[in-house]
C-alpha cells in the first residue's frame, strides 16, 4: 500500500487496523484576525475552513473510524453572548463527518462556557462536569481522554475549592502579579500559569486504574490532553502543571505507546525516557487562508503513521518493543 502526503511517500506492506483524524486549536471566533500575545498571526475566521477541509477528507478517506478535536474549539475573544452559536456553529461541521467525534476542554472552551455545559454541548461520555473518560474502538487499543483543567484557576466558579486549591499553587509557584506570565520562571518552571492546569486527584487514580486493565486485557493505549506532557515535545509555558505526577503513572505500565496534544501552536515531536512517543498537534487557528493543518492517525499493531495535512507534519511513531 502506498500513500502520499505532504510529499512523502510512505510504503507499508500492511492495511492499518484503523485510522483516526485528528484537528486541534480550532479556536473559531467571528472576529478579525489578531495576533496571539507573543504576536502570532491568529486566523480566527479561517479556521473553521481548515475544520471544513478536515471533514471533507475524513469522509472522502472511507476508513476513518472517529475523529478528535483536542479542544480550544472557540476562542476566549468569541464575544461572550456569541459564545454558544460559535460552539454549536463549529459543532455543526464536525456533526457532517461519517463518525463520532471525541472532545476535550481547552483553556478557551473555559473562558467562555461553565464545565457543565461544555460537557453536554461536546457530547462527553464523562460521569460528571469532570471531563475525563476512555474508549475502546477495538480489543486492541484503549483510548484515554484527561481532563488537563481539572485542577485549574479558569473552568471553576471563583468561589469553588477548585479556584481556591489552583491559585495557591500559581502563587507558591508564579511571583507575577498576572498569573499568565511566565515572565522570570526559568525552564519547564515556566508552565505555572493560569492558561494551564493540571490532573487532579481522583483522576490520577481513574488513569491507574484505566491503565491496569489495560495491561491485564495487553492493550495498546493512546492518550489525549490538550496539554502536552514531555517537555520534549512543547514549550516549557505550554506544559501541564503535573505532567511529571502523570508519567510518572504511565511510566509504571508498559501500555501507553504515545501521547498528543494541542495548546502549542506550533507543534512538536519527542520520544521520552519510556519510549512514549509524545506528539503536540500544529493549530488549525494559525493557518493563513488557503493552509490547513489537520490529519489521520494509521492505527497499526506496532506504530502509528500521522499523516498530516500542509502545516501539520507527518510522523511515524514506531513502539518501543
Ligand atoms: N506570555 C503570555 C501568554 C499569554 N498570556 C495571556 O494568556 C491568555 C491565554 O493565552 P493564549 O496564547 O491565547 O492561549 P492559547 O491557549 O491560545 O495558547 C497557549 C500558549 O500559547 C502555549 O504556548 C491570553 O489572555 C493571553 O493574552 C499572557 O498574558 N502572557
Amino acid at each position: 500500500m502506498m500513500a502520499v502526503t505532504n510529499g512523502v511517500i510512505h510504503a507499508s506492506s500492511r492495511e492499518p487496523l484503523f485510522s483516526f483524524g485528528v484537528i486541534a486549536d480550532v479556536q473559531y471566533a467571528d472576529i478579525p484576525d489578531g495576533r496571539s500575545f507573543l504576536g502570532v498571526p491568529r486566523y480566527y475566521r479561517h479556521s473553521i475552513s481548515v475544520l471544513q477541509r478536515a471533514v471533507s477528507r475524513w469522509n472522502k478517506q472511507h476508513n476513518i473510524k472517529f475523529s478528535i478535536n483536542f479542544g480550544d474549539i472557540i476562542d476566549g475573544y468569541c464575544p461572550k453572548d456569541k459564545s454558544l452559536w460559535a460552539v454549536q456553529k463549529v459543532l455543526d461541521e464536525f456533526e457532517k463527518f461519517d463518525g463520532p467525534t471525541y472532545h476535550m476542554f481547552g483553556n478557551h472552551c473555559l473562558y467562555n462556557l461553565p464545565r457543565s455545559k461544555l460537557v453536554s454541548l461536546l457530547k462527553m461520555p464523562a460521569n460528571s462536569d469532570r471531563a475525563y473518560y476512555d474508549f475502546s474502538p477495538c480489543p486492541e487499543y484503549r483510548f484515554v481522554v484527561l481532563d488537563a483543567y481539572d485542577l485549574s484557576a479558569v473552568g471553576w466558579s471563583h468561589d469553588h475549592p477548585v479556584t481556591a486549591d489552583a491559585m495557591k499553587l500559581l502563587d507558591e509557584k508564579n511571583p507575577n502579579t498576572d498569573k499568565n506570565s511566565p515572565d522570570g520562571l526559568v525552564g519547564v518552571d515556566r508552565r505555572f500559569v493560569m492558561f494551564n492546569g493540571a490532573v487532579g486527584k481522583e483522576q490520577l487514580s481513574w488513569l491507574n486504574n484505566v491503565l491496569r486493565d489495560a495491561s491485564a486485557h495487553q492493550q495498546n493505549v493512546i492518550m489525549f490532553s490538550h496539554l502536552p506532557m514531555d517537555p520534549g515535545s512543547a514549550s516549557p509555558a505550554a506544559l501541564m502543571w503535573n505532567y511529571d505526577e502523570v508519567m510518572a503513572i504511565v511510566w509504571q505500565y508498559n501500555c501507553v505507546k504515545a501521547c498528543f496534544a494541542g495548546h502549542d501552536h506550533k507543534g512538536g515531536h519527542s520520544v521520552d525516557s519510556h519510549g512514549i512517543h509524545h506528539r503536540t498537534l500544529e493549530a488549525a487557528l494559525e493557518c493563513p487562508p488557503g493552509t490547513s493543518a489537520f490529519g489521520h492517525i494509521e492505527v497499526y499493531p506496532d506504530k502509528l503513521l500521522l499523516v498530516g495535512s500542509d502545516k501539520m507534519a507527518d510522523t511515524e511513531m514506531r513502539f518501543k518493543p
